[in-house]
């Protein structure tokens, strides 16, 4: 409704969405299955479109000004296994920044139905 905070606010805006994503970002780099997807992109660029794709997503005052996702991701050829790895590091870096299990799941929600923008079916 209008007169309730964005969950943007709540979950305390952009700092946080920062935070979560560097954390993300840091493990998923280093994994053995999806790393290698990430070689060459810099970090500081992917966690920038992130947050702002993210704020977008959940209320924010931002506007998503990066690559479309199918383009982005169409030949990379990912599996539904490797997109599942990605989110679990998402989901234990909001649980480590502190996030609440409602807020998780209602991020979880906004991006889960980019799987199949991401995913090679
Ligand atoms: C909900 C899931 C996902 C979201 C929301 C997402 C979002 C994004 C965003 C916002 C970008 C930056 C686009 C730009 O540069 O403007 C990106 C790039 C990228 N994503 Fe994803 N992604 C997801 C899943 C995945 C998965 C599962 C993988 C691989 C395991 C992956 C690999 C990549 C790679 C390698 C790039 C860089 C591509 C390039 O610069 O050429 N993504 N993604």
């Amino acid at each position: 409704s209008q007169t309730s905070a964005s969950l943007y606010d709540e979950i305390g805006g952009s700092k946080t969405l920062n935070t979560v994503f560097g954390v993300a970002i840091n493990r998923i780099y280093k994994d053995p299955v999806i790393g290698h997807y990430f070689n060459g992109v810099p970090k500081s660029h992917l966690r920038k479109q992130l947050v702002s794709q993210t704020c977008e997503l959940i209320g924010g005052p931002c506007v998503y000004e990066g690559k479309a996702m199918l383009e982005t991701h169409k030949d990379l050829n990912i599996k539904e296994r490797e997109f599942y790895i990605l989110v679990e590091y998402v989901q234990g870096a909001m649980r480590d920044v502190g996030l609440t299990y409602q807020q998780e799941n209602q991020i979880l929600q906004k991006l889960a139905p980019i799987k199949y923008e991401t995913i090679y079916l």
